[in-house]
């Protein structure tokens, strides 16, 4: 057996109870501080008893296959264009490039020309709202239209709307810990109605195991999210791994119905000035394919949904410590350049994955 096959132990992410986190005084407590750990030693936590109800998930992820399994022709019809700005609409396999962060352009080419395509299908969604006002929202949705595809729309609308409301009620959690006068400073960077944040649902097409267990392929290549916060429901499929630094591999990461992953990004590890960590992961095979005893090499993984709300703060805001995160904490090196701005990180990051060249705007 090689070191590859040799079982790896899942990440002891610990669940929070979000009944807890708005709770009595003295559970809020306990649970702020559990909450504070994880994001410092994990950055991911499972949420339970969250605001969004698992009636509501299970409507998500059924939408979510039926999206994905509309013809070919109907998804092209709303492809996501060659732009790092209008980052909406459907992406096909092999759209998406290296995320990593690495930013050394011969680095990155010898990634291109080594890393097999990603087996994975997106549909890349903002807010749902002022489809028509480009001042409000200057980049509306790619969705199928509403004769094609009856209700979608609707339902996108009521998604965004949870997610919204679980997101920033976090926040003020957040806000709390890094003890804010304002549990709703972070929560007021995003103005209503224009919200900047983001979303992606995933579909990760059926594949050979082989190449994902000698790790030669990966289902979603490494990389950090690029927002504040994220919001990841995943189907009970598995092979989302996060990296332990302490033990340089990558670990799974479970799936735990009923509970919702929340992780930090790149945009609060630089607010909260290195308090919380925006950890690096993937998506593989599901560790019975990477370490079980399945006959080799015909098997196939099935395929797997996820569906991620990435929150983001408008996007002229300056992306510098928090007030109560005066001090450095743990940091992971990224590229920030001094003075940059919600807008320009996401327009690198995107432009990046898709290697679509930013544009100045
Ligand atoms: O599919 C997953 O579980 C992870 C998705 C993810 O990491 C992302 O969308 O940023
Ligand atoms: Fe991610």
């Amino acid at each position: 057996m090689n070191s590859q096959s040799r079982t790896v132990e899942p990440a002891k992410i610990p669940v929070v109870d979000f009944e807890k986190l708005s709770g009595n005084p003295e559970e809020r407590k306990v649970s702020l501080q559990q909450m504070d750990d994880a994001f410092k030693s994990f950055g991911f936590i499972y949420l339970s008893n969250h605001t969004i109800r698992q009636e509501l998930v299970d409507e998500a992820f059924t939408w979510s296959q039926r999206f994905f399994k509309l013809p070919l022709e109907t998804k092209r019809l709303i492809e996501h264009p060659q732009s790092a700005d209008d980052h909406r609409g459907w992406a096909k396999v092999g759209a998406g490039l290296v995320s990593q962060g690495v930013w050394d352009p011969t680095e990155i080419e010898a990634m291109r020309q080594t890393v097999l395509p990603e087996q994975k299908e997106i549909l890349e969604m903002g807010n749902p709202y002022s489809s028509d006002d480009r001042v409000a929202n200057p980049y509306p949705n790619r969705l199928p239209p509403d004769d094609t595809f009856p209700g979608f729309r609707t339902f996108i609308e009521k998604w965004w709307d949870e997610c919204i409301n679980q997101e920033q009620l976090l926040m003020r959690c957040l806000c709390e810990v890094v003890g804010m006068k304002d549990l709703d400073f972070l929560s007021k960077q995003q103005t209503p109605g224009k919200n900047r944040s983001h979303m992606s649902w995933l579909h990760y097409l059926s594949m050979p195991a082989s190449p994902l267990r000698s790790r030669d392929a990966r289902r979603l290549n490494i990389h950090t999210d690029f927002g504040q916060l994220t919001l990841l429901f995943q189907d009970n499929i598995g092979g989302l791994e996060i990296h332990d630094d302490s033990a340089n591999i990558f670990r799974p990461v479970l799936p735990k119905p009923g509970t919702v992953i929340v992780h930090i990004g790149d945009m609060l590890e630089k607010q909260s000035n290195g308090r919380w960590k925006s950890a690096l992961h993937q998506v593989t095979a599901p560790p019975s394919f990477l370490y079980g005893d399945l006959p080799m090499p015909e098997d196939t993984v099935v395929e797997r949904y996820a569906i991620a709300f990435y929150a983001h703060p408008d996007y002229n805001t300056m992306i510098e410590p928090l007030p109560g995160c005066e001090k450095a904490g743990k940091w992971r090196s990224l590229e920030w350049e001094d003075s940059m701005t919600a807008g320009d990180w996401m327009r690198k990051r995107v432009a990046l994955e898709y290697e679509y060249k930013p544009s100045k705007v």
